[in-house]
């Protein structure tokens, strides 16, 4: 049918409007337009960060990877104060599968400001790495965003950036935590205290994890990070060598590589981890993926859309509480990690 024979047809102007300049019923579309920016997914009408309601308990398969976004699976919120703090495990495996195996926790130290689909992206990728190349079995995975007192540009406030992790953790995932315990901190916290912190948690209070015959076993951390993060293991002045040895001898690095990083060659240079290489895996990115905290900030600011970059609870999020769009200066923000 001619669109112009319709009852509601509006023909064009004929006056000399300007392109873009709105005419009364462009107008109507442009707030609806509007409307749907300020909820860019379901959940219309209630707050995202409204407290959750539990609901019964959907029906999600073990290992389902479908967009959970509207599905929330094993919620736990984390204390706003240190005097409540609790390690969460809610996602943690209870006991090991496989009896040949060792168990695994993988931690990401960052600012995760905002968290975005890279983040989620290097446990998923750091995981398939494991499983092809390793004897470890993933038994859980924590984000531990940095406290206010890491003083980078572009942080927001460490709840907010907590609460952001934690809905990308919900609605995403199936197996990912985040520990409020360093955001938490009075004071700026090493990464390698933060690794002892979940050493404590994991093996010192609660023993480890059991195996298939019922023993319980000491679990292995791992620091996961991108390649950005391990060449700054080379920059004077910013990482105590002695954490270097604690972090790579103690623990061990998950290193996602970055676009444009050599980080093997970066490996056979740096003498610490050359000498914990055993203690290193190189995590290939298949899908090359540089998706960038500092860049999205800038996008929200110009409002520019970052829908598919992030998970939309975190647009969400950002949106309600009107997070970046201050002023942080533009020529910083590009100038970071460029
Ligand atoms: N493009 C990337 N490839 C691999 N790892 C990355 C990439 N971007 C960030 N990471 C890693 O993600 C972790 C969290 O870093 P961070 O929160 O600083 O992210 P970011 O996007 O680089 O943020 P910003 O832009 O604010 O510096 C770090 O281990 C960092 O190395
Ligand atoms: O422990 C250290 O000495 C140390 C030195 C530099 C950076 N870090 C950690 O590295 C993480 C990522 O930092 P950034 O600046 O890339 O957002 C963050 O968790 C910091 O606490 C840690």
């Amino acid at each position: 049918m001619d669109p112009s024979r319709a009852k509601n047809f509006i023909p064009p102007s004929d006056d000399n409007t300007p392109i873009g300049t709105l005419s009364p019923a462009s107008a109507i579309a442009q707030s609806f337009t509007n409307v749907m920016m300020e909820s860019v997914i379901a959940d219309l009408n209630s707050s995202i960060d409204a407290p959750f309601e539990p609901a019964p308990a959907p029906m999600i398969k073990k290992d389902q990877i479908a967009d959970l976004e509207e599905v929330p699976h094993g919620i736990l919120r984390q204390a706003k104060k240190l005097d409540d703090y609790e390690f969460p495990v809610h996602r943690l495996k209870k006991k090991l599968t496989s009896e040949n195996k060792i168990p695994l926790i993988i931690v990401a130290c960052g600012s995760f400001s905002p968290i975005t689909y890279l983040h989620l992206r290097m446990f998923e990728m750091a995981m398939d790495s494991i499983n092809e190349e390793t004897r470890f079995e993933v038994i859980g995975g924590y984000y531990s965003p940095v406290s206010d007192h890491y003083r980078k540009q572009g942080l927001a406030k460490s709840t907010h950036r907590v609460r952001m992790c934690e809905l990308a953790c919900e609605r995403t995932s199936s197996w990912l935590m985040v520990d409020a315990w360093e955001s938490l901190q009075h004071e700026y916290t090493r990464t390698a205290q933060v690794l002892d912190h979940f050493n404590e948690e994991i093996n010192i209070k609660r023993g480890g994890v059991e195996t298939p015959t019922g023993e319980k076993i000491g679990v292995k951390i791992m620091l996961l990070a991108g390649g950005d993060l391990i060449e700054s293991f080379g920059e004077p002045n910013v990482w105590k060598d002695e954490d270097l040895h604690h972090i790579l001898g103690n623990y061990g690095c998950l290193i996602v590589e970055r676009t444009g990083s050599d980080v093997r060659s970066f490996l056979l240079s740096h003498d610490i981890m050359y000498e914990h290489r055993r203690n290193i895996m190189v995590v290939k990115q298949l899908i090359y993926n540089d998706i960038s905290s500092t860049k999205i900030r800038l996008f929200i600011r110009r409002n520019m859309s970052v829908q598919y970059l992030l998970p939309n609870s975190v647009i969400r999020y950002i949106q309600e509480h009107r997070l970046y769009k201050g002023s942080e200066p533009v020529k910083q923000v590009m100038g970071s990690k460029e």
